[in-house]
């Protein structure tokens, strides 16, 4: 077997034994039932997901930063040029953006991945270079990528769980860098969820209204041709459920990016290992669909770290029936806003651990003075 039919094969169901002991945990706290809101279904989750109650707090988290350029570049649907996605690598591995703030700030590991930068990196501490391509081909007129370089890209992600989760981390965090990636971000929403190109193509990093336009018809054009290249085309223009019902893997050497091959590869290894995802923005969620479809059980290993302002991220979250925990409108990437999440998914775990019950805390529960519950 290859290792991503390994890496599915060996994705569990959630642990009902462990979810329904948190469940039952939750009750006996010293505090009114439910009164944890969504965040008590969020530890009963991660229950499940490490098959114990309660589960292990998420420390040590590592943020991977997955870079990759796109030929899509070319369509001139972001103001910002090429480079940038090289140069903010080496801000990352400086330390001097936004992520590694946050990340300080939350105690987490900042790792950069070079899984398809356009140009060449210099060895730096921090920065992993596992370059598939010098980038993706232009979505518009090509696939993005052949089979061999998603296949490829996939693995990359996979195997950065496993070296991460070997090093003893408990929760992985996904982070993107790559100019120009909110477009083929907004084809896989479109091509996954069945929704309107219109309604999941957002502004990414902020451009006008000339340039929203000419990004929806880069991405319907992407689609209409990604169709006609996938198994199952009947000639016929329209929806998105035949891109939706082909191979996963071939919609993303389509239309897709390295760093959303990898991000889905990213969440398949967490999931395969037992160990939850927090998912960053648009791009994670994009990749998650990816995940999702080669493995619905991946899902469950999903934490969505925020909602950002990108309208193919609702859609995405919506798609996968996940609940973000924050929505600050944030739109930036790198994994912000799941570093930024963290601190929640620490606190949903501490409460099984450190929260006393009324047995316990000698503190009388409403349901022993009154047998019927009410
Ligand atoms: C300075 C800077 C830092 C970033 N950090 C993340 N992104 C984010 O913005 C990019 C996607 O937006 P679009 O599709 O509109 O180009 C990605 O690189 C993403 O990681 C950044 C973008 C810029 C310019
Ligand atoms: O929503 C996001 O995650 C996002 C938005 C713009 C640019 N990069 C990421």
């Amino acid at each position: 077997m290859d290792l991503i039919a390994e890496t599915i094969a060996a994705i569990r169901p959630l642990d009902e034994t462990a979810m329904r002991a948190a469940r039952d945990r939750h009750d006996r706290l010293t505090k009114p039932r439910g009164s944890l809101g969504a965040l008590e279904e969020l530890g009963v989750r991660l229950s499940g997901v490490a098959g114990a109650c309660p589960p292990p707090l998420p420390a040590p988290a590592a943020v991977a930063v997955f870079a990759g350029d796109h030929g899509v570049h070319a369509q001139g649907v972001t103001p910002w040029p090429q480079e940038v996605t090289a140069q903010m690598v080496q801000n990352f591995l400086a330390g001097g953006a936004v992520v590694n703030a946050f990340a300080r700030q939350a105690g987490a590991e900042v790792t950069v991945v070079d899984v398809g930068v356009a140009t060449e990196l210099p060895p730096a501490p921090g920065l992993l270079v596992r370059k598939v391509a010098n980038g993706t081909a232009d979505i518009t007129q090509g696939p993005a990528m052949t089979a061999d370089e998603a296949r490829r890209a996939v693995e990359v992600g996979i195997e950065v769980a496993r070296d991460l989760v070997a090093a003893g981390n408990r929760c992985l965090i996904t982070g993107d860098m790559g100019i120009a990636n909110t477009t083929p971000s907004a084809a896989l929403i479109a091509a996954f969820t069945g929704r309107s190109v219109e309604g999941v193509t957002g502004y990414g990093t902020g451009i006008d209204d000339i340039t929203h336009a000419r990004k929806i018809k880069v991405v319907h054009t992407a689609l209409a041709r990604a169709r006609t290249e996938l198994p199952g085309h009947d000639g016929s223009d329209g929806a998105d459920p035949r891109v939706a019902s082909a191979e996963p893997l071939a919609v993303l050497a389509q239309i897709g990016g390295l760093e959303h091959a990898a991000i889905a590869g990213f969440i398949l290894g967490a999931a395969a290992q037992g160990v939850p995802v927090l998912l960053d923005g648009v791009i994670a969620g994009a990749a998650a669909l990816v995940a999702a479809a080669l493995a619905r059980g991946a899902r469950d290993y999903c934490v969505a770290g925020h909602r950002s302002a990108e309208p193919g991220h609702a859609a995405a979250l919506w798609f996968l029936e996940l609940r973000p925990l924050i929505d600050l409108e944030m739109r930036l990437g790198e994994g912000t806003g799941a570093v930024l999440a963290l601190p929640i998914v620490s606190s949903a775990v501490r409460v099984l651990h450190e929260v006393a019950t009324f047995d316990s805390a000698g503190v009388a529960d409403k349901d022993a003075a009154s047998p019927d519950g009410t």
